[in-house]
This record gives structure tokens, C-alpha cells and sequence, in this order.
């Protein structure tokens, strides 16, 4: 399969800028919404899950044709919670109409890591909406109940080596689990909507017991009422993963550096971009002074 980026002449970075302050001012305006967390994590998860059903293998699924607006993809169990952060899209969709989906779910997400304070992410126009006929099968999303193998054969599929797979990870600085979305629970203590390393810091410095939880999951729960999933516990379980973690932890500017690079990655994954396509690097509204 091969997905060409469509170069569009008549927009520049204004237009787009436009629709990033749009999203960036809602996010500000909008800031009651699950306890004071905002929409910024749910919108760096929407972006996230519309580009990690990406398979190498034969360059199918990710962010290019936008299917995520598709029924099959958007109840997929794997993205339970996610339509708030749709529903929350759509009106700025209705605006600007000539943007495509799979262009507006990923430059959410980018919008949502740079509001809070996360690094610049170099963002790519060009993903053209494909029929439903194009949605990938529910399952391509991973599982939280497992160990280091999976997790790095996980990321394998997304081209993502160790180093990327760490610093993508780093996300869960952001956010919570809601049991009723995936089973799990927590952070008790308050969630963060600042992109930090301390996922990294917490993963070192907390004193971490297994715990079954309600639903029969297992995650890892610490006494200041942190927790994490399997998935986060394996990164210190495995030298290799241990050893970026660590650097992470320490250095705050090299996860954000490395985090930066992975996620543009991700978001483009399946992508083929022309000689010559624009790139762009959007200001933060404290930027702009709005
Ligand atoms: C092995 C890989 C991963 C697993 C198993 C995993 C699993 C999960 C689970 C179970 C939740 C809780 C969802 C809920 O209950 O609402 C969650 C939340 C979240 N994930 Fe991941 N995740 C993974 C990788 C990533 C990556 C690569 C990113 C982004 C780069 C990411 C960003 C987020 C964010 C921002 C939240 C918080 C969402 C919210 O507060 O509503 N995750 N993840
Ligand atoms: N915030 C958050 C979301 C998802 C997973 C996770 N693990 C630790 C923290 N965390």
C-alpha cells in the first residue's frame, strides 16, 4: 500500500495555524473537563491511536486516511473514552471542512503536547480521508497486560527501536487511566496535563507493588497513589529499556528531544512526502501573546 501526501497550494501556515489556535484556545477554555485534567491528554491519545494501527509489514493502517471516523475503528476497544475527544474536534471540523481528518486528529495532538508545555513537534500536512472500505480490523492497538518481548515487538511493527519506544512511552506523564474505559484506575494523586519526564522520575523513585485491581487487571500502584500499567514497568524491567529510562529521568531535555523526533515518526508513519512538501513548526499561544 502507498500513501502519497497531496500537496495543497492554496494553504499555508496561517491556515493552519489558525485551526492549531483554534484547538489551543478550546483546550485553554474547556478546562473543567475530567477533573480539572483538560482535553489535552485525550487529544494527544486520539492522535496517537489514529496512527498506531500502523503495520510495516505491509504498510498499512495509520494516520493518512483519517479512518478512526469510521464506526469499525472508533469502537474498537482499544479507543473506549476517545469520542470526547472527536466529539470535542468536530466543531472545529465544521469550520475548516477542507482540512482532512487524519490532518486534524494528528495536528490535535501536536497542538495538545505543545499547550502543555511538551517540546515543538515538526508537523506534515497532506493525509487524504480514505473510504471506510480502507479501516484497519480492531487489535492492532496494544495491550497493557504484558511484559518487555511484547513491548518491544509491539513498537517493531511501528518501525520504533528501543530508544523511541521509551521516549513515546513518556506520554503517561500525561493524563489517567479510567476504569471505564480500559479496566484500569488511577492516578489517584492529580493527574498531570504538563508534558514532563516525570513519568520516568515516578517509574525510578516510587516503590511499586502489583496489585489485581476490581476488574481482574493487574498494574502496579505506589503509596503516594501513582500507578502503573504493566506496559510502563517493563521499561524498567529490561536493561536495555532501563538504561533510557534512566538517561530520561536524568535529563529532561534529551527525552524531549527524542520524544519530539518519535512522535512526528509515529504521526507519519505509511506517509510518503514529495520533494519539497512543507513542514511546519507551530507557536504555542504564549508565543503569540494570545
Ligand atoms: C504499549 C504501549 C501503550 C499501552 C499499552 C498504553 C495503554 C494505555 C491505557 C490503558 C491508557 C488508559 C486509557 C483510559 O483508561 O482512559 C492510556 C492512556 C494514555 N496513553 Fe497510553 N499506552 C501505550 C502507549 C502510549 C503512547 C505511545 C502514547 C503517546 C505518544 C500514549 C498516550 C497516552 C495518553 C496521553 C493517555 C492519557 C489519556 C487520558 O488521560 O484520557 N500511550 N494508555
Ligand atoms: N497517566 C497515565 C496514563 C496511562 C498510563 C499511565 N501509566 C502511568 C501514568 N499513566
Amino acid at each position: 500500500i502507498v500513501h502519497i501526501a497531496a500537496l495543497n497550494k492554496d494553504r499555508k501556515i496561517d491556515d493552519y495555524q489558525r485551526i492549531y489556535n483554534k484547538i489551543a484556545e478550546k483546550i485553554r477554555e474547556e478546562d473543567e473537563y475530567d477533573g480539572y485534567i483538560g482535553y489535552g491528554p485525550i487529544l494527544v491519545r486520539l492522535g496517537w491511536h489514529s496512527s498506531g494501527t500502523y503495520d510495516k509489514t505491509n504498510n498499512s493502517g495509520g494516520s493518512y486516511g483519517g479512518t478512526y471516523r469510521f464506526k469499525l475503528e472508533s469502537s474498537d476497544p482499544s479507543n473506549n473514552g476517545l469520542q470526547n475527544a472527536a466529539k470535542f474536534l468536530d466543531p472545529i471540523y465544521k469550520e475548516f471542512n477542507w482540512i482532512s481528518h487524519g490532518d486534524l486528529y494528528t495536528l490535535g495532538a501536536v497542538c495538545a503536547v505543545q499547550e502543555a508545555q511538551g517540546p515543538k513537534i515538526p508537523w506534515r500536512p497532506g493525509r487524504v480521508d480514505l473510504p471506510e472500505t480502507e479501516t484497519p480490523a480492531n487489535g492492532r492497538l496494544p495491550d497493557a497486560n504484558n511484559g518487555a518481548d511484547y513491548v518491544r515487538n509491539f513498537y517493531a511493527r511501528l518501525r520504533m527501536n528501543d530508544r523511541e519506544a521509551v521516549a513515546l512511552t513518556g506520554a503517561h506523564c500525561l493524563g489517567r487511566t479510567h476504569y471505564k474505559n480500559s479496566g484500569f484506575d488511577g492516578p489517584w494523586g492529580a493527574a498531570s496535563n504538563s508534558f514532563t519526564n516525570e513519568f520516568f522520575v515516578n517509574l525510578l523513585n516510587e516503590q511499586w507493588k502489583l496489585e489485581k485491581n476490581k476488574s481482574g487487571n493487574y498494574q502496579y500502584d505506589s503509596p503516594k497513589g501513582y500507578m502503573m500499567l504493566k506496559t510502563d514497568y517493563a521499561l524498567i524491567q529490561d536493561p536495555s529499556y532501563l538504561k533510557i529510562v534512566k538517561e530520561f529521568a536524568n535529563d529532561e531535555a534529551s527525552f524531549f528531544k527524542e520524544f519530539a523526533s518519535s512522535f512526528q515518526k509515529l504521526l507519519e508513519n505509511g506517509i510518503d512526502y514529495p520533494k519539497g512538501a512543507p513542514q511546519y513548526i507551530f507557536k504555542t499561544l504564549d508565543e503569540q501573546d494570545i
